[in-house]
């Protein structure tokens, strides 16, 4: 995607990760158990073999907090990259602010909404804080972050559309 930065990925994951919004807040999800365990993240996870991206993130929004959405659009592209890791994860970002249903806590994720004035990035994924206030804004967006281990970026780049 971006022609500065060399892969050394040799294969890659689909994954979805949904923001919903509801006025001045947005929902999300700590993370209880797995990848990401202990971040406040967004609701998604990997595509399954024969669904779409839209089908797959609203599984994963109702699996993992009981909303149900048909409202979902995507707004972002995000690849990233852990060194030393042979697998890409091609990330793709949807919101929405209409939806049905009371956020529940399940086995993965405990729900809660935070105001866009007080979101929790000293306890979320360390690119979440340049990417979200680009959803937020309502922006389109592709990004590439290349991290070292869960807690250092080493290269990002991102662009709007
Ligand atoms: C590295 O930076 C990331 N930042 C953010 N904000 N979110 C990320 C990052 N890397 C991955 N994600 C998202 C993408 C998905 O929404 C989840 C990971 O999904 P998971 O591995 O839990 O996928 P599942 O299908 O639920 O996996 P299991 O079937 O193994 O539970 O994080």
């Amino acid at each position: 995607m971006y022609s500065g930065v060399v892969r050394s990925t040799t294969s890659r994951k689909v994954l979805t990760l949904v923001i919903i919004r509801k006025g001045s807040d947005i929902l999300l999800g700590m993370k209880k158990r797995g990848f990401g365990a202990g971040k406040w993240n967004g609701f998604g996870g990997k595509v399954e073999p024969g669904e779409t991206i839209l089908e797959a993130a609203k599984r994963e929004l109702q699996e993992e907090c009981h909303l149900r959405s048909d409202s979902l659009r995507e707004v972002g592209l995000i690849e990233f990259e852990f060194k030393g890791d042979p697998v890409l994860e091609e990330t793709h970002v949807l919101t929405s602010d209409v939806f049905e249903g009371e956020p529940k806590e399940t086995e993965e994720m405990r729900p809660q909404w935070f105001s866009i004035d007080n979101i929790p990035y000293h306890q979320m994924w360390l690119g979440d804080k340049y990417w979200l206030p680009l959803l937020i804004q309502g922006e389109q967006f592709k990004g590439y972050f290349l991290f070292e281990g869960e807690e250092k970026i080493l290269n990002y780049e991102l662009k709007t559309s």
